[in-house]
C-alpha cells in the first residue's frame, strides 16, 4: 500500500509564514498567518508548531521576515543578529533550531546588500523544506530496510509530517516500511503530558489509513511483555556526538524496556539534528515546561491546586541502548562516534 502522505503543516503564502495551529488539533485545522519574526518566535515556545526539523524550518523562515524588517537600517546585519537570538531563544532542546537560524544568519552576513539577502534567505528556507522531505523520504528508505515483514512497532511522540516539513523521521520510516508492503501494525504512546501521540501520531495515521492502536504510555513494558512488539523507533531533538539522544519525555524508559526484552531500538533522525559540538548527553539542556501541562489533562484540571510539579520535556537516552541510528544518508550503529562522523563525509 503506497502511503499518499500530503499533510503539510508550513506554508509561505502571501509573503507570511503560515502554520497549522498544532495546539488545536485533531479537532480543529485553524492556520495561523504571521508576519514579524517575534510572533514566530513565540509560536515556537507555545508549539504551534513543534518537532525539531520543524522548528529549524520554522525557524528559517522567522529569519526572512527578521530581515525584511531590518532591511531599512544601515546596521541591519547587527539588528537580524539580536533577531537570531532571539529566535533561537524560544526552545533550548532542539539543535535544528540554533542551526537553522545560524545558517540563515551566517548566509545574510555573506551579503552586503540587506535587499539581496531578504531574497537569498527566502530561498534557502524554501531549499530548507523541500531538503527536509526529501531526506525523509531517503531516511525512510534506509529505515524500512530495518524493519521487520510483519509485526508490532511502538513510536512515541508524534515525528511524522507535524513535527518535519513533511513525511517524518521515525513516522517516515514506518510510512516507508507500510509503502513497502511490510504488514506492520504501530501502537503510538499517547505521549503525556502533551499528548502529541494522542492528538497528532493518531490523527496522521488515520489520514494515512495505517493501522494503528493508541496506547497509554505505561503500557508499552506490558505490550513488549505480550510479545506484540517488533522494534522500537523514535526521532530525536539533538544527537550527541557520542550517539546519545535527547527526545520526548519517556524514550529512555521505552530504551530501557526495549533492552531488557531484546526488541531493537531505532533513532531517525536528519544528520541536522547531530549536534558535533556536544561531545556526550549530559550536556544537553532538557526543557523544562509549565506545570500546567502536568497538573492538566486536556485544559481540565486533574491535581490539587498547588502541588509541586516536575515537567522535563525530554531525556537522553544514552547510545549504549540505541540499535542504531537512521539518516538520510545511511544508517549509524556503534561506535557512534565514527560512524556519524563517516556518515557526514
Ligand atoms: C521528527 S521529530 C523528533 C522530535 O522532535 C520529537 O520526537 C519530539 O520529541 C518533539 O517534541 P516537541 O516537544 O513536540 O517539540
Amino acid at each position: 500500500m503506497p502511503i499518499v502522505d500530503n499533510i503539510r503543516a508550513i506554508r509561505w503564502e502571501d509573503n507570511q509564514l503560515c502554520l497549522l495551529d498544532q495546539r488545536l488539533l485533531p479537532q480543529q485545522e485553524i492556520w495561523l498567518q504571521l508576519g514579524d519574526y517575534r510572533e514566530v518566535a513565540v509560536a515556537i515556545t507555545q508549539m504551534v508548531v513543534r518537532g525539531a526539523p520543524a522548528i529549524g524550518v520554522t525557524a528559517a523562515y522567522a529569519m526572512v521576515l527578521a530581515v525584511q524588517e531590518m532591511r531599512q537600517f544601515s546596521d541591519w546585519q547587527q539588528r537580524l543578529a539580536g533577531a537570531a537570538a532571539e529566535i533561537k531563544a524560544a526552545r533550548p532542546t532542539a539543535v535544528n533550531l540554533a542551526w537553522a537560524t545560524d545558517r540563515q544568519l551566517t548566509l545574510a552576513q555573506s551579503e552586503s546588500a540587506a535587499d539581496r539577502a531578504a531574497t537569498l534567505l527566502l530561498q534557502a528556507a524554501h531549499a530548507l523544506l523541500e531538503q527536509d522531505i526529501a531526506d525523509n523520504q531517503q531516511m525512510g528508505r534506509h529505515g524500512a530496510a530495518l524493519l521487520p515483514e510483519q509485526g508490532g512497532i511502538l513510536t512515541h511522540c508524534n515525528t511524522g509530517s507535524l513535527a518535519t516539513g513533511g513525511y517524518g523521521t521515525a513516522l517516515g520510516v514506518i510510512r516507508a516500511g507500510i509503502s513497502a508492503g511490510k504488514q506492520l501494525q504501530v501502537y503510538a504512546d499517547e505521549t503525556r503530558p502533551w499528548l502529541q501521540g494522542a492528538r497528532l501520531t493518531a490523527w496522521e495515521l488515520q489520514k494515512d489509513g495505517i493501522p494503528f492502536h493508541l496506547n497509554v504510555d505505561s503500557a508499552a513494558a506490558y505490550l513488549m511483555q505480550q510479545g506484540l512488539i517488533q522494534a522500537v523507533i523514535v526521532g530525536a531533538d539533538r544527537i550527541a556526538a557520542n550517539g546519545d539522544a535527547a527526545n520526548k519525555i519517556g524514550t529512555y524508559s521505552l530504551a530501557v524496556l526495549a533492552q531488557y526484552h531484546q526488541i531493537p531500538f531505532y533513532v531517525a533522525a536528519p544528520l541536522s539534528t547531530v549536534d558535533f559540538a556536544m561531545p556526550a548527553g549530559e550536556g544537553i539542556i532538557i526543557e523544562e515546561r509549565p506545570d500546567s501541562e502536568v497538573r492538566q489533562c486536556a485544559s481540565h484540571d486533574v491535581a490539587p491546586e498547588g502541588v509541586k510539579v516536575r515537567n522535563p520535556a525530554f531525556d537522553v537516552t544514552p547510545a549504549a541502548l540505541i540499535t542504531a541510528i537512521i539518516t538520510e544518508k545511511g544508517v549509524a550503529r556503534a561506535d557512534y562516534l565514527h560512524s556519524l562522523a563517516e556518515l557526514c563525509g
